[in-house]
């Protein structure tokens, strides 16, 4: 599957019906894994020439518990921050990308179609949406300055781009004011040029100009260092079409009606009261997420503004749930996910996988199980071919059970210019980037 991690899906089919209650948990082996995968790294000798020079947790300082916890570098006077942008080789200039106009939009679009994030194998390719862009980049207070473009002098061809928006995210007691980068794309042709590093500075150098000093992002890389390391699961519900694409194999001593009939979900949800989010059900809706995101050692600090951007359903974007009692009225689950297929490259019967990606998700009364279970019938019923989920919050009690399988890749998270003492499990993670 093309995510982030470079995952290529549901290794087996049959892997989920096979659960060791007894094995580690999926978040102890990642942590594990990143550290030795980190061994081995220095022990090559590998370097990061760009991030060795960023305030960033440093590979060299982990296990190292006595570094305290918060700012690396403290701010310096918005005076002081260089005022014009970095120097792009010769033959590139910077464009701010005003994402309102329909034309900067699709080059955008585009760019990211075309050469933005592929799984390991090249099967599979992002293909976020022109309204999934618009929504990801324009949060309440986002700032066009931070939607950053590169073009060729001569032929003013879009081929770099990366994008930060506001957000305040909660690192354990602290609500710090952050950014949140994301799409940073580099066009085919111009890898391995050290393009990105410049880009990088250059969303840092807006960012400090509105006095913000702390970023959040996802990579699937390993850079310096890891706050945290999950994984996504997959849960199929065409699973001929996945099977047919390459996106999950037939698992062994399966047939394909057997496979179908064992992704079969119930044609209509089951939880009384379940319906569609509405605008009047923000403020409940952001005192329900308010109180479940506290547990988090890491997660957004949403106001209603923020839910009314983010959870309200908006077509082909984002999609959200509540169960309201029927009895009282009152809100006392939610579940949402939004949409975003990848390009299915190279095969000649499908060009398109639609996949819905868990969001946010609150039981308080419905079990987390079954209001999941729902979830996956709207996705089902909404034309779906799998719905994935990491192993963040809650939601290893139900992917297995609901027949989630793991993705082969993992996906890290970072923040830049804060330290935290120590990794974070995946359970701790209340945050979700898109
Ligand atoms: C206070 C505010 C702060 C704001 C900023 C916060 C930080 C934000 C950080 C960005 C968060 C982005 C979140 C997302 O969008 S994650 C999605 C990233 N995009 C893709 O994977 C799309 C396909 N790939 C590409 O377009 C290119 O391969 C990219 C652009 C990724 C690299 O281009 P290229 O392949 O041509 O390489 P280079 O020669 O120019 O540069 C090589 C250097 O770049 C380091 N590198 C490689 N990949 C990543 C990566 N995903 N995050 C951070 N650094 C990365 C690499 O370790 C090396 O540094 P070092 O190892 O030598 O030190």
């Amino acid at each position: 599957m093309a995510d982030r991690n470079g995952s290529t899906g549901v290794p087996e089919e049959t892997q989920n019906l096979m659960p060791n209650e007894n094995a580690p948990s999926e978040s102890d082996v990642s942590l594990d894994l990143l550290a030795q995968k980190v061994q081995e790294s220095l022990a090559l000798g590998n370097r990061h020439k760009f991030w060795e020079t960023q305030p960033v947790g440093q590979f060299k300082d982990i296990g190292d518990t006595s570094l305290p916890e918060g700012p690396i570098e403290p701010p310096t006077p918005i005076s002081e921050v260089k005022q014009e942008p970095y120097n792009l080789p010769n033959l590139y200039e910077w464009v701010t990308c005003d994402i309102d106009s329909e034309e900067m939009c699709a080059e955008v679009y585009n760019l990211l179609t075309n050469n933005y994030v592929e799984d390991d194998e090249n099967m599979f390719r992002f293909n976020y949406s022109k309204e999934f862009l618009r929504w990801a980049l324009r949060p309440p207070g986002y700032f066009k300055s931070w939607h950053i473009g590169v073009r060729v002098k001569s032929s003013k061809k879009l081929v770099a781009f990366i994008t930060g928006v506001p957000a305040r995210i909660r690192v354990r007691d602290n609500v710090v004011t952050m950014a949140e980068v994301n799409f940073l794309c580099v066009h085919k042709k111009l890898r391995s040029k050290r393009l990105a590093p410049v880009m990088i500075k250059e969303v840092t150098r807006r960012v400090h100009l509105e006095n913000i000093w702390q970023a959040a992002y996802t990579a699937g890389v390993v850079l310096p260092t890891p706050v945290s390391t999950c994984q996504y699961w997959h849960r199929s519900l065409n699973p001929k079409k996945l099977i047919d694409v390459g996106f999950s194999r037939l698992g062994a001593r399966m047939t394909m009606s057997r496979t179908i009939k064992l992704y079969k979900l119930p044609e209509s949800t089951v939880t009384p009261g379940f319906r569609k989010m509405e605008p009047h059900d923000v403020p409940a809706v952001t005192r329900l997420l308010r109180e479940y995101l506290s547990q988090f050692a890491i997660a957004p600090d949403f106001d209603e503004n923020d839910v009314e951007h983010w959870l309200l359903p908006k077509e082909n974007v984002v999609d959200s749930f509540l169960v309201a009692s029927p009895e009282t009225h009152e809100i006392t689950d939610f579940c949402s996910f939004y949409t975003l297929p990848s390009s299915i490259l190279g095969n000649p019967n499908y060009s398109t996988l639609k996949a819905a990606y868990s969001y946010y998700n609150v039981s308080t009364k419905t079990p987390l199980l079954q209001l999941m279970n729902d979830a996956l019938i709207v996705a089902k019923q909404k034309d779906f071919d799998v719905f994935n989920a990491l192993d963040v919050m809650q939601n290893e009690s139900f992917l297995k059970e609901l027949k989630f399988g793991p993705g082969d890749g993992k996906l890290h998270y970072y923040l830049y210019n804060y330290r935290i003492r120590q990794a974070v499990l995946a359970s701790e993670l209340g945050l979700v980037l898109l």
